[in-house]
């Protein structure tokens, strides 16, 4: 997995370029290291020993490809199949929730090296559509924390970053309907 970029790097401000089909063998390899990268940051050997920061998604701009592909990885309970684990290839937010949501924890970034306090408000439920490798196309109601994690992906190939959405003048500010995930 080459290294992640950080905050400064042009390419995390871009507009991604869409992918084409058929994919490139590189595309294809990179996709499948971006995901064995989630695989290994969530073992908690493997993140240990190559000194991984745990991660549940990651987009190619992260890894300085100005793609719109991203891997995502969000696992199950202990021993359970993994709630959403896909390479999301072109992804579209075909439509959203008027209801809002925001993890209480507040969100990070692996390629923003500081805390950056406060809710990043999400729509809660999502009408996702994405292209997989083969170029099938997918289409699915995706919500709560899932929908965040696609939302928060899908903002890095618009070079978007979490902490675009905090209010700067009240981090933690509520609208009255906005859920909280722990
Ligand atoms: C919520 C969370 N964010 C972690 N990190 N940040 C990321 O994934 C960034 C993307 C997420 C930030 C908020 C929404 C999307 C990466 N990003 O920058 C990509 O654009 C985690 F690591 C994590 N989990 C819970 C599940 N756990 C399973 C066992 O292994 C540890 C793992 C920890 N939950
Ligand atoms: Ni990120």
């Amino acid at each position: 997995m080459d290294d992640i970029i950080r905050e400064g790097n042009p390419t995390l401000r871009a507009r991604a370029q869409k992918v084409t089909f058929p994919l490139t063998a590189e595309i294809k390899t990179l996709a499948q290291e971006m995901m064995e990268f989630l695989e290994n940051s969530q073992n908690p050997e493997l993140a240990e020993k190559y000194k991984l920061r745990a991660g549940v998604g990651l987009a190619a701009p992260q890894v300085d490809k100005s793609l719109r592909m991203t891997a995502v990885l969000v696992p199950g309970e202990e021993g359970q199949p993994a709630i959403f684990k896909h390479v999301l290839i072109n992804p579209t937010i075909l439509s959203e929730s008027v209801q809002m949501i925001a993890l209480s924890e507040g969100e990070g970034c692996l390629s923003v090296d500081r805390e950056v306090p406060g809710y990043v408000p999400r729509h809660d439920k999502i009408k996702l559509r994405w292209y997989d490798l083969d170029g099938q196309e997918h289409i699915e109601r995706l919500k709560d924390y899932p929908a965040i994690v696609v939302q928060h992906e899908i903002d890095h190939l618009n070079g978007i970053l979490f902490y675009d959405h905090i209010n700067k003048d009240n981090p933690f500010a509520t609208t009255d309907d906005m859920l909280l995930l722990e």
